[in-house]
């Protein structure tokens, strides 16, 4: 199992390599690559931790070496956000980034799965897809939008405003990745009862923004990475687990059925070969159905804006 960072030595590449080289399964080996020069040594460093995973560290404008015989491709590549930015605001940046990466691999390692983890998440994927479908290797069962931070942040927030254990507390956040796009069905939480409406609003309104809180909360100094690098890893390892034979549900940004939109994120099943299955949303509360129908122009306007990068 070859896993490839894209972005390495950034905020969230680096936690995301030193996770992936303390949990990636014996025998695996794990790939950096960033512009930065410093990359090469960020994989020495870890290197020399006693574990069974190989690293190689890559630096400079082509990430073909880095990325020859990937299994999995997770890009975190591309510029953060500042207070008073939206995520929109990274796209003219970070959509020229994900262009020339997703080509690279399209050259190099056509059936990777990729996960995107660059901002706009709704926008970058469509922007992932167009490029390996170009090229003739689009699969949609292996491109991912990675979400899984909005999962860790609902599942912790229900946690503390509930007294319960963090780790048993489990949840489907569906939709996308920004805003009003980010829906965590709290009606399907088991063992919880919620106070009230106003309850309900004021937690997905602090799931919605909880990207916006780390980025105040950072002043000026970028936004998440450690629970962004966290969700990354777990959802790596969820795929390293599925190709190895395992059943495992994550919800992700995909391709799905475009009930919706043509990418949304839902609870899916993956397998050896990806998405296995895209498995239903369950039944909404008419708060989640409301909300859902709200956000759909904006997504699939996120959405167009990936397309139209690349189709012009
Ligand atoms: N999906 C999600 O839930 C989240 C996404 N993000 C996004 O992740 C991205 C990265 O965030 P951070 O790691 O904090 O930023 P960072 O600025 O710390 O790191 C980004 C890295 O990308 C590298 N880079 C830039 N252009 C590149 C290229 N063409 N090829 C390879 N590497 C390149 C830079 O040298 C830098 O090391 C941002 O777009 C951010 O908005 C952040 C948090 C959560
Ligand atoms: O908010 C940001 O810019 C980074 C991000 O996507 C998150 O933390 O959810």
């Amino acid at each position: 199992m070859k896993v490839a960072v894209l972005g390495a030595a950034g905020g969230i590449g680096q936690a995301l390599a030193l996770l992936l080289k303390l949990q990636l399964p014996a025998g695996s080996s794990l790939s950096l690559y960033d512009v930065a020069p410093v990359t090469p040594g960020v994989a020495k460093d870890l290197s020399h931790i006693p574990t069974d995973v190989v690293v190689e560290g890559f630096a400079g404008t082509d990430p073909s070496e880095a990325l020859k015989g990937a299994d999995i491709v997770l890009i975190s590549a591309g510029v953060a956000r500042k207070p008073g930015m939206t995520r929109a605001d990274l796209f003219g940046v970070n959509a020229g980034i994900i262009r020339s990466l997703t080509e690279k691999v399209a050259e190099q390692c056509p059936k990777a799965c990729v996960g995107i983890i660059t901002n706009p998440v709704n926008a970058m994927v469509a922007i992932a897809a167009e490029v390996l479908k170009k090229a003739g290797v689009y699969d949609k069962r292996k491109l991912f939008g990675i979400t899984t931070l909005d999962i860790l942040r609902a599942e912790t927030f229900i946690a503390e405003l509930k007294g319960l254990d963090p780790t048993r507390v489990t949840i489907p956040v569906i939709g996308g990745h920004s805003g009003v796009t980010i829906l965590p069905l709290l009606s399907q939480v088991q063992n919880v009862e919620w106070s009230s409406e106003e309850e309900i609003i004021a937690l997905t309104h602090r799931i919605q923004n909880a990207g916006t809180e780390v980025v105040e909360a950072k002043a000026g100094g970028g936004s998440a990475t450690l629970s962004m690098a966290q969700a990354a890893a777990r959802f790596a390892l969820a795929l390293v687990k599925a190709s190895q034979g395992a059943k495992v549900v994550e919800c992700a940004y995909v391709e799905g059925d475009g009930k919706y939109a043509r990418f949304f994120a839902q609870p899916v099943r993956l397998g050896t070969e990806g998405v296995e299955e895209y498995l239903t949303l369950g039944k909404l509360s008419a708060f989640e159905e409301k909300a859902l129908n709200a956000m759909l122009e904006t997504l699939q306007g996120d959405i167009k804006s990936g397309e139209d990068f690349i189709n012009g």
